[in-house]
């Protein structure tokens, strides 16, 4: 049986460190680290994800401010909150939760926060930072900085020698963790949907990353024996056997076959979703302490 990485212990250490650190600059500088979150629409989903990050941003002790619009708002409307906090000294870190509805460009008001405070790491500036290799001056986008925090307490900081597979090309995610294995000297394979032969590329790694949105797909006969396997798929799914209409998450992964295999495994939940919300919060005090010319604490 592999060893099964507990997400919320990792996460909930994370947090104290950015908590300590939000403290520190308060003394040093007079200023609390300051998240705006802006939500457009009713999705369920999302408020339930949103008010976990508002939670856990008073928890951290900073200012959280949460603007939630209604679905018909409009792209200039949203650009200019957008704007408005891009101006707001107060405000260290912008956080517009995806996916928005479909009238309104994702893309343009992502590139619209300025990149010092784009705490998702999407802005073309961070992705491109992490691309060429500057891990130091940019933000990264948190999910894939949490996997990676998992890898390096399994493996330490240098892969040298080991493949990685990361199934999933986005720019949320694929790309840049694809990124951050490269920078820690593993040799990266990127998959997709086109990918020939999945099952026998995955088989070859030591550091398998799924992120496809597919429930279960990882079967057991993917996993090379020992191998670390990250699994970033939030999936809901039909659970009648808890009684009727009620439902369950499970990964991208098949968990139970394939943690007789594994040697480390993360499960979903408790795995790589409360760690997404903790570097949320570590990248915005890093925001915070580098707006405020301080030396910045590392996670
Ligand atoms: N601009 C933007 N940035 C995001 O980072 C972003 C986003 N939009 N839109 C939606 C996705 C999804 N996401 C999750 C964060 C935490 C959990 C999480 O903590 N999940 C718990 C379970 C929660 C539950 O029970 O539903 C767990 O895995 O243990 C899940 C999903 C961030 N996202």
């Amino acid at each position: 049986m592999a060893n099964v990485i507990d997400g919320k212990a990792v996460a909930a250490s994370v947090i104290e460190k950015v908590r300590a650190a939000s403290s520190e600059l308060e003394a040093a500088a007079g200023v609390k680290p300051g998240l705006a979150v802006i939500i457009v629409g009713d999705d369920p989903a999302s408020h339930v994800y949103v008010s976990s990050k508002s939670r856990m941003a008073k928890e951290c002790g900073f200012n959280s401010v949460q603007h939630t619009l209604p679905a018909e708002t409009s792209q200039t409307d949203l650009l200019a909150l957008v704007e408005q906090l891009n101006g707001d000294a107060t405000v260290h870190g912008i956080l517009v939760q995806l996916p928005l509805p479909d009238h309104l460009d994702a893309d343009a008001v992502t590139q619209s926060i300025k990149p010092e405070k784009d705490v998702d790491g999407l802005h073309v500036i961070n992705a491109g930072k992490l691309m060429t290799g500057d891990l130091k001056t940019g933000l990264i986008s948190c999910t894939p900085a949490g996997a990676m925090l998992f890898v390096r307490q399994t493996h330490g900081a240098d892969l040298s020698g080991l493949n990685a597979v990361v199934i999933g090309r986005s720019n949320l995610f694929g790309k840049p963790m694809g990124a951050l294995l490269l920078a820690a000297n593993a040799t990266v394979t990127i998959c997709h949907s086109r990918t020939k032969d999945l099952a026998e590329v995955c088989r070859r790694a030591d550091i398998l990353v799924a992120a496809v949105g597919r429930p279960e797909m990882v079967k057991k006969d993917w996993v090379k024996p020992g191998a670390t396997i990250i699994d970033v798929g939030i999936n809901r799914i039909p659970a009648p056997e808890r009684g009727e209409g009620k439902t369950r998450l499970v990964g991208d992964v098949a968990f139970a076959e394939c943690a007789d295999v594994a040697g480390t495994i993360t499960p979903v939940p408790g795995g790589v979703g409360p760690m997404t919300i903790a570097m949320l919060m570590a990248n915005t005090v890093t925001a915070a302490f580098r707006a405020n010319a301080q030396p910045e604490p590392s996670f």
